[in-house]
C-alpha cells in the first residue's frame, strides 16, 4: 500500500503488517518514540504519510496497573496527538483498540454502542485514547479487537505452549469469554478498511472485529493443547482461584455485525488461524 506508516515495528500486529504490506513505513520505539508524541508528530510531517495505522500501545495489562502515567501516555495521550496530526494532514488515521473497555458482566454480545466501563487501568487508558482520536476529528477508524495471537511477541498462545511443554496439568480461568483473534487478521481488515477509506472519505468510526466463535480461556488452552500434540491437562477454575493485579471481563464477546455491514469483513474462525501459528512456531498440526 502506497505511503503507508505504522507505527509500530516488533509486536504482534506490527508484524503481521510487515508481512502483509512490507512497503510500508513501520517505526518502532527506537524509530518514533510515542513517550514523546510531539517529536513522532514532527517526523509524520516530514514523511507526509498518506495513511496512518498505529499498532502501538502498552499492553501489560497486570504492569499497567502500578505504571499508569506510562499506559496512559502510550494508550490515550500519544493516540490523540497522532490523531490529530492526521486530521491535520487529512489523511485516514486507524487505530486499535480492546474488549476491556467494557466490565463484562451479562453473557450476550456487545456492539459498538454498548456502555463502556473499564476494569483497569489499561481499559481506561484504551477508552481515553478511543474518545480523543475520535475528538480529533478527521478521517478514522478505532476497531476493537480481543485476546490476540500470533506468532510474535508475547500472548496467551505463546505462554501456554510453554507452560504445556513443563507441565502435565494447568489450572486455567473458565469463567472469562472471549474472541480470540490472530494478528494476521486484523492487518488484513485494517488494510481491507484502508483502501475503502481512500475510495470513499466518508467511511471510518467505531467497529468490532473479533475471531470466532467465543470460547473461555480454559477451552482455548485446550485447543492449542490438543493442536499442538502436547499433553497436558486442562482445569477449569474460577478467575477467583486466579488472582491478578487487574481485573478482566467475564463477559469479552464482541458483536461484529457493523464490521460486516459496512466494510463486507466477517468474523475469521481462529481455529484455523491456531493451526497456522502453530506450524508458524514449529509444530506440526
Ligand atoms: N495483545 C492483545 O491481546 C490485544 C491487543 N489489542 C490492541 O491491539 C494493538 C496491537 O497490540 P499488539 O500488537 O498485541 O501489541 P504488542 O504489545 O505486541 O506491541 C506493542 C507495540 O507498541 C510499540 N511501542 C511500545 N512502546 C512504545 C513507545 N514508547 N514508542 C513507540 N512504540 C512503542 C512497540 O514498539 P517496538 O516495535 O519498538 O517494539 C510494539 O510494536 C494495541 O492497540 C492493543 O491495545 C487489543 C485487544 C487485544
Ligand atoms: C498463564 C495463565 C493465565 N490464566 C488466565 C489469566 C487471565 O484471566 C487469562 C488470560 O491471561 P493473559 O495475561 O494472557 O491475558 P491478558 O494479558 O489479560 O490478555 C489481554 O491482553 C490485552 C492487551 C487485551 O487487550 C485483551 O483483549 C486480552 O487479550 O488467563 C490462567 O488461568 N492460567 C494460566 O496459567
Ligand atoms: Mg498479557
Amino acid at each position: 500500500m502506497n505511503g503507508l506508516l505504522v507505527l509500530g515495528k516488533s509486536g504482534q500486529l506490527a508484524q503481521a503488517l510487515v508481512r502483509q504490506a512490507p512497503e510500508a513505513t513501520f517505526w518502532g520505539r527506537a524509530d518514533a518514540d510515542l513517550s514523546d508524541p510531539q517529536s513522532v508528530v514532527a517526523r509524520i510531517r516530514d514523511l507526509r504519510p498518506a495513511t496512518i495505522i498505529n499498532a502501538s500501545a502498552y499492553t501489560a495489562v497486570d504492569k499497567a496497573e502500578t505504571d499508569v502515567a506510562a499506559a496512559q501516555m502510550l494508550n490515550a495521550t500519544a493516540p490523540g496527538v497522532v490523531a490529530q496530526a492526521a486530521a491535520d494532514l487529512g489523511i485516514p488515521f486507524l487505530h486499535v483498540s480492546t474488549d476491556y473497555v467494557f466490565d463484562g458482566s451479562g453473557d450476550t454480545a456487545r456492539n459498538e454502542d454498548a456502555a463502556t466501563a473499564p476494569l483497569g487501568v489499561y481499559g481506561r487508558s484504551k477508552l481515553e485514547g478511543e474518545r480523543r482520536v475520535a475528538e480529533a476529528g478527521g478521517q478514522w477508524v478505532v476497531l476493537r479487537t480481543s485476546w490476540v495471537f500470533s506468532p510474535d511477541g508475547a500472548n496467551f498462545v505463546k505462554t501456554m505452549l510453554r507452560l504445556g511443554t513443563e507441565r502435565d496439568q494447568l489450572n486455567v480461568v473458565a469463567d472469562q469469554i472471549g474472541g480470540p483473534t490472530e494478528a494476521g487478521r486484523i492487518a488484513a481488515a485494517l488494510l481491507e478498511m484502508t483502501r475503502q477509506m481512500l475510495a470513499d472519505r466518508q467511511k471510518g468510526g467505531l467497529y468490532h472485529f473479533a475471531g470466532a466463535p467465543d470460547i473461555s480461556w480454559a477451552g482455548f488452552a485446550r485447543e492449542i493443547f490438543a493442536r499442538a500434540g502436547l499433553a497436558c491437562e486442562v482445569r477449569d477454575i474460577p478467575a477467583s482461584d486466579y488472582p491478578t493485579p487487574a481485573r478482566r471481563p467475564a463477559n469479552s464477546r464482541l458483536d461484529c455485525a457493523r464490521i460486516a455491514q459496512d466494510f463486507g469483513i466477517d468474523r475469521p474462525d481462529w481455529r484455523a488461524d491456531l493451526d497456522t501459528v502453530l506450524k508458524h512456531l514449529g509444530y506440526m498440526t
